[in-house]
């Protein structure tokens, strides 16, 4: 069909090329033979030969269809059908403007022109054309013709020959026949040419009347096809629409065949997965197989040896029997022996065993002996302790510190006993002519100097300690005014260390290791400590939780006990709880500190250690008690000139120190009416003073010159102590 179309639409293109032919040849003019150099002349000045070439609009409209017809599309079948009726119609106006203008163009170029240059040119072109023309047929043999000017008279006499003219020569005026011959040549020429055009415009007409009829065919085909085009049109849309579908479909399908491509991936690679792991574990199979396999290799290998060494033992094995059995002969022998020997040692340890029962008595008795022996210890211990008096006084001087070292100490003397001490005092008269010295000779238990040490110190008051420890009640007291080292003797300094810790701390620690070595002799003890303050005659727990303002009681219960209210017991089952105890009443001392500056000096501070010792052999029962009071500073209120709060913190500590001189006086007096309620201190250490009990007092003393005044009535205060016998003190025994 599309073929038959084609070859249609060649034959069409090629017969508008055959018309363009024909009315190229048509517009030509057909010149006359000698015209022919003009009329090409002036065709080629036309305008109709440059702007219409047939053969060149052919060209474009065989392009363009060609490229319509490639591309078999609607949009540019069209133009190709427009460019060929529009080229048809060009061809028409190019035939009849070619086949007129030339022609006319000539013709007003002729009649327009003027006259002399028509004339001449006229001329010429008559005597270009005539002159082949007559040469045709009046050769110009020996003719010539003479130039005159027009104004000239013909020349008569000679016979009128017709003379050529020469080549631009223009006719004289006169030569009147000469002139309408040429014009006659002109006109017959025009003439010609008139017809010929005519003819030709006739020619043409027919043509272009055949042509017109062959662009109407051309338009019905080009119709024709455009109809086609149409439908081929909507069958390319059809096609197209059934294109789009198939392609989603396809692309569906795609689609499809992706996922199930993908699926089919996704198996293959856990199928692949399956089988990696599947091929490891049967590596891992079959390493475990090799490795048993050279388990069990090793095993035979083992089990080889083991063949070997056990053939190798069963023979030697055999040559050890036979050794065996003469062994065992030999043995038996021995054996034989051995019981006869068994049988003398049966008897001897018989007699060990009669001599070890005899022991056993003779360690009862002894165990008895030291029993007895310790109670008598204990006695004997009382009774030295007794013999060196209930209360008893040491008189401890300190050192000179720091700034003070500058001073002297010469007016302390200590004489070889170490019992006594000397203050000397020089005075000068008013005039300063006489200088007078004064001894205070004082005489103590014990004098210590300023570089005795801590230790040596608890060395002479360990045996009190022991006496506590044994089932008495013992009471050791510092007393000494401000700064003497009432506190460094009974506590230590701030952060003690196991040289320089003071009485409380070695007492405890004494405490503990004698009831460890008293276990054995069936001794058990407990120990219970207390740390208390007085201060403004009020009593403050100073293991408790600092609560300030707590009322705290003294209770003296029948058994002789005295217990406080509300105060904290602590029990001292090891040695560190001392140092803990000691760190918690440095704490609360400090918290009162802020209420009070220098609360410690103001304050007395008592110590009691409770020892109740039960003894698992003998059924003893021991209840001593320990108290370590660092009383407050004695000064003298006259030297203290102290006002207010210190006033009567002052008054207070007074009358507490008279209250303690008062009551051991009246214990030494051994008075109706001993004054303990004088002061809470004195009502407090009811029980640990008097009759049953043992006091020891510190009296501290200052070394400076300064003191000399608070050093001597604090020695006299001390020897009036020192001086009093209480009573015989009772051992707590139930
Ligand atoms: N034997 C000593 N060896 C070394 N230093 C001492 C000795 N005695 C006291 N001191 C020091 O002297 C200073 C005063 O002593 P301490 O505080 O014990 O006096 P005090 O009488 O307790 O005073 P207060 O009544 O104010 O408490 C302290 O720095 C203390 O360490």
């Amino acid at each position: 069909m599309l073929g038959s179309t084609e070859g249609t639409f060649d034959d069409f293109l090629d017969s508008p090329r055959r018309i363009m032919e024909a009315v190229e040849i048509q517009a030509t003019p057909t010149p006359a033979p000698n015209m022919k150099p003009l009329m090409k002349r002036k065709a080629s000045q036309s305008s109709i030969s440059e702007p219409v070439n047939p053969r060149n609009v052919r060209a474009k409209a065989d392009s363009r269809t060609t490229t319509a017809l490639n591309s078999r599309t609607t949009a540019a079948a069209r133009p190709t059908t427009r460019a060929t009726s529009s080229t048809a119609a060009t061809t028409r106006r190019a035939v009849a403007t070619a086949t007129v203008k030339p022609v006319a163009a000539k013709v007003t170029e002729r009649l327009t022109r003027p006259r002399a240059t028509n004339v001449a040119s006229t001329n010429a072109a008559v005597t270009r054309r005539a002159v082949p023309a007559r040469a045709a047929t009046k050769p110009p043999v020996g003719t010539t013709r003479t130039t005159r000017s027009a104004s000239a008279p013909p020349v008569s006499d000679e016979p009128e020959v017709k003379k050529e003219k020469p080549k631009g020569a223009r006719r004289p005026a006169w030569d009147t026949k000469g002139r309408l011959e040429d014009m006659e040549e002109l006109t017959g020429f025009l003439k010609e040419q008139i017809q010929q055009s005519t003819d030709s415009m006739t020619t043409m007409h027919s043509k272009l009347s055949s042509s017109e009829s062959k662009i109407q065919e051309l338009e019905e085909f080009r119709r024709g096809l455009e109809t086609r085009v149409e439908v081929k049109e909507k069958e390319n849309t059809q096609i197209n629409l059934k294109a789009t579908e198939l392609e989603s479909k396809l692309e569906l399908l795609e689609q499809k065949n992706q996922d199930e491509l993908r699926l089919l991936k996704l198996k293959h690679e856990n199928e692949l997965e399956e089988v990696a792991r599947q091929k490891e574990r049967i590596l891992r199979e079959k390493e475990d197989l090799t490795n048993d396999l050279t388990k069990t290799k090793e095993l035979l290998r083992q089990q080889e040896d083991a063949n070997l060494q056990l053939r190798n033992t069963i023979s030697s094995q055999s040559a050890n029997y036979l050794q065996l059995e003469s062994d065992h002969r030999a043995v038996k022998n021995n054996l034989e022996t051995t019981e006869s020997t068994l049988k003398q040692r049966e008897a001897r340890i018989a007699e060990l065993e009669a001599l070890l029962t005899e022991a056993n008595q003779t360690v009862t008795t002894i165990e008895g002996k030291l029993r007895d022996e310790e109670t008598q210890r204990r006695k004997l211990h009382n009774t030295i302790q007794e013999l060196k008096g209930n209360i008893r006084v040491f008189c401890r001087v300190r050192p000179l510190l720091g700034a003070e070292l500058s001073d002297s100490i010469s007016h302390i003397h200590f004489p070889d006993d170490q019992k006594s001490i000397e203050l000397n005092q020089t005075q000068t008269s008013a005039d300063g002519s006489k200088t007078t010295s004064k001894t205070f000779p004082f005489q103590f238990d014990k004098v210590f100097q300023p570089t005795v040490s801590q230790p040596e110190v608890f060395g002479e008051i360990s045996q009190l300690v022991q006496s506590a420890l044994d089932g008495y009640p013992v009471c050791i007291f510092a007393y000494g005014q401000t700064g003497s080292g009432k506190t460094f003797t009974m506590e230590g300094p701030d952060h003690p260390n196991k040289e320089n810790m003071g009485m409380i701390p070695r007492a405890v620690m004494q405490i503990y290791e004698t009831a460890t070595a008293l276990e054995e002799k069936g001794w058990k003890y407990t120990m219970e400590g207390q740390f208390v303050e007085i201060y403004n005659e009020a009593i403050h727990d100073l293991l408790g939780a600092g609560e300030v303002g707590k009322k705290h009681d003294i209770r003296h219960l029948p058994n002789g006990k005295t217990i406080l209210t509300d105060v904290t017991t602590l029990m001292l089952d090891t040695p560190d709880k001392v140092s803990e105890l000691m760190k918690k009443a440095g704490q609360n001392r400090a918290v009162a500190a802020t209420q009070c500056n220098d609360r410690s000096s103001r304050s007395h501070s008592v110590f009691t250690l409770r020892l109740t010792g039960n003894n698992t052999l003998t059924g003893e029962v021991s209840e001593g008690i320990l108290n370590l009071i660092d009383l407050a500073g004695s000064e003298r209120l006259s030297s203290s000139k102290a006002t207010g709060d210190r006033l009567k913190e002052t008054q207070a500590i007074n009358k507490s120190l008279s209250s303690l001189g008062d009551v051991i006086y009246a214990l030494a007096n051994k008075e109706s009416h001993i004054p303990y309620r004088n002061s809470k201190l004195t009502y407090l250490l009811q029980n640990s003073l008097g009759g049953n009990s043992k006091t020891l007092m510190f009296v501290n003393i200052s070394p400076l010159p300064s003191n000399f005044g608070e050093t001597l009535c604090s020695l006299r205060f001390a020897t009036k102590v020192n001086n009093c016998q209480i009573g015989t003190a009772r051992k707590v025994v139930k």
